[in-house]
């Protein structure tokens, strides 16, 4: 059930018995204040235009044809033509009863596509740091979107297995094994070992010549450098998992999908263009010019696709994962998340590809950029030293942070009890303070905020979560197995019926336009409305009848399974007890 969906085909039905108004738009809008209703028509003004008539003569017209009494209390005629209108309390009452019984909280299904994520993507060569966490959980939270949708998701790690930088780390991690260290301890720092080879590649004599022998070798396939790469893939990679488990994000081992899974097909992607005749040499490199996207000076971008003297690049590799994700995963919908500054590369690489046939017509190509995490000084996030932030310890942080506060709290929960509620919290309120900016921009990382229980914050909205389960544990109620009659009278109601039942227009948002922070600032005024209603409508107080009781309760069950399944499609869990 979409309210507002439902409201504007009735609108739309309306339009369509008018002479010349068929194909009208029928723009509608929430309301920005109660007392004019819950929705507005803005189309009457739009058409009188069209038409040549008075817009309020127009708006009456509407009104008299629109089918609405079974939804609607009152249509009001505004201004110069605005309609504004009221839902009835005993249809809102009966869409809550519907949803309290839908495990799925009346959110139907739309028809399937198949849609591939390309999210978190962290370098192996490297640990993962703070900048992998942004496209790892806007990927994740929007891939769980679009799956309880209905879609068909395809999850693809784009990990960065492959590059040059592989062969000075082969030959130091050659030289390792040969002092008769083991993979697994050479490699427990990834930063530290990073740091060592490039130090020896840019100082010792020798090993930078032997380093790009290495990469020539690992590409062309050679059994021994294959071996080695493996090793530092293999420990590489359980680093990530170990992230991936601790920040309860949804990614598997055969999620994984690196760059080195599409070297057997770049040759062949270059092929395809050169046959399309859009490849040309520059300065000893094949590249394609692109007048569309011409600088200010008129100079066409330029997107290589082979380097001079050969060997094929990370834009190469774009174009066959494009051509992989379209033609053999037959995706209805590619979505990449990377940081802002990649934009430019992945407007040149669908331009590229569909000039080149490199993916379907029927295949959209959406890049999902986003801002840095910013320190308090507004500079980017590092260590006190300047270091670069490590993911791991930044969540462990958190989570011992959590365990400080909640410790201050008279509980009464078992130390173990605690220890779990604090890992929820801590991770939840890193995850949420992200999540819910705008994907866009930088933002400030700021502990403080974070972890705070009152504002925009994971931990508010867990907490209002548990307190709708101490409130049926007190009343001595099964949550899992309530529903009532529900009655709605009093105006904070009315007002979390409403906003109750737009949940689904938050998740569609997050489907659309890729930006979780939608569903976190409609979890915010859930519950913030939530604790206006609990203010002003007590449940369990003596004289409160029987029937408004149950009442409350349901729609307060609504707000905790709403929290709960949003939460969840967030990537952030919930807890019974606080
Ligand atoms: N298809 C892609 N290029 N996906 C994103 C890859 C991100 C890249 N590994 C990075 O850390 O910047």
């Amino acid at each position: 059930m979409n309210v507002f969906q439902l409201v504007q085909d009735r609108f739309k039905q309306a339009l369509a018995k008018i002479e010349g108004a068929e194909n009208a738009s029928a723009p509608l809008a929430r309301s920005t204040r109660p007392e004019f209703g819950e929705y507005q028509f803005n189309g009457a003004m739009g058409l009188a235009k069209l038409l040549k008539q008075n817009p309020r003569q127009i708006a009456t017209q509407i009104v008299e044809l629109v089918e609405m009494d079974d939804i609607a209390e009152s249509l009001d005629i505004a201004g110069p033509g605005f309609i504004n209108v009221k839902l009835k309390p005993q249809w809102l009452a009966a869409q809550i009863e519907t949803a309290l019984s839908d495990e799925r909280l009346s959110v139907e299904k739309e028809s399937a596509q198949t849609v591939v994520v390309d999210l978190s993507a962290p370098n192996l060569a490297k640990e993962m740091h703070v900048g992998h966490l942004r496209s790892t959980i806007i990927g994740d939270a929007v891939a769980n979107v679009i799956d309880f949708l209905g879609h068909n998701v395809i999850r693809q790690n784009h990990m960065g297995d492959w590059g040059t930088q592989f062969g000075m780390l082969i030959a130091h991690l050659q030289d390792k094994l040969q002092a008769s260290e083991v993979a697994t301890t050479a490699l427990s720092d990834l930063e530290d070992f990073y740091r060592q080879a490039k130090i020896r590649f840019d100082e010792e004599d020798g090993f930078a010549d032997r380093a790009r022998a290495y990469v020539v070798k690992l590409q062309g396939g050679d059994a021994e450098c294959k071996k080695l790469w493996q090793q530092f893939i293999d420990v590489s990679i359980l680093h990530s998992e170990q992230v991936y488990k601790k920040l309860n994000v949804n990614l598997k081992h055969e999620d994984i999908m690196g760059e080195s899974a599409y070297n057997p097909m770049l040759a062949d992607v270059v092929a395809d263009l050169k046959q399309q005749g859009i490849v040309v040499k520059d300065q000893g490199a094949q590249v394609v010019f692109l007048p569309e996207l011409a600088n200010k000076d008129g100079e066409p971008a330029v997107y290589i696709v082979e380097k001079s003297g050969g060997g094929f690049l990370y834009s190469t590799t774009d174009l066959a994962a494009m051509k992989y994700r379209s033609f053999e995963l037959n995706a209805d919908r590619i979505i990449i998340f990377t940081d802002a500054r990649q934009a430019f590369h992945f407007k040149q690489a669908e331009i590229v590809g569909r000039k080149g046939g490199l993916i379907k017509e029927s295949t959209t190509y959406e890049h999902g950029p986003f801002g840095m995490m910013l320190g308090k000084d507004g500079k980017p996030f590092k260590t006190r030293t300047g270091g670069t932030v490590k993911l791991v310890e930044l969540l462990d942080e958190a989570v011992e942070r959590a365990e400080k506060l909640l410790a201050e709290r008279e509980s009464g929960l078992s130390a173990d009890e605690q220890k779990e509620i604090a890992r929820k919290v801590g991770i939840g309120a890193i995850k949420y303070a992200d999540l819910s900016k705008n994907r866009t921009t930088d933002y400030i990382f700021n502990w403080d905020t974070m972890l705070s229980f009152e504002g925009d914050t994971a931990p508010y909205l867990q907490y209002a979560y548990t307190r709708i389960k101490s409130i049926f544990r007190k009343a001595g109620l099964d949550a899992n197995n309530f529903n009532a009659t529900v009655i709605i009278e009093a105006d904070q109601e009315k007002a979390l019926a409403v906003k109750l039942l737009q949940f689904v227009e938050a998740i569609n948002g997050v489907s659309a336009n890729l930006t979780p922070h939608l569903l976190c600032s409609y979890l915010y005024e859930l519950s913030s409305l939530f604790m206006t209603f609990y203010e002003a409508c007590p449940m369990l107080k003596d004289g409160i009848p029987e029937e408004t009781k149950n009442s409350r309760l349901a729609l307060s069950l609504l707000v905790a399974n709403t929290l709960q399944k949003g939460l969840d499609l967030l990537g952030i869990e919930t807890m019974e007890k606080m």
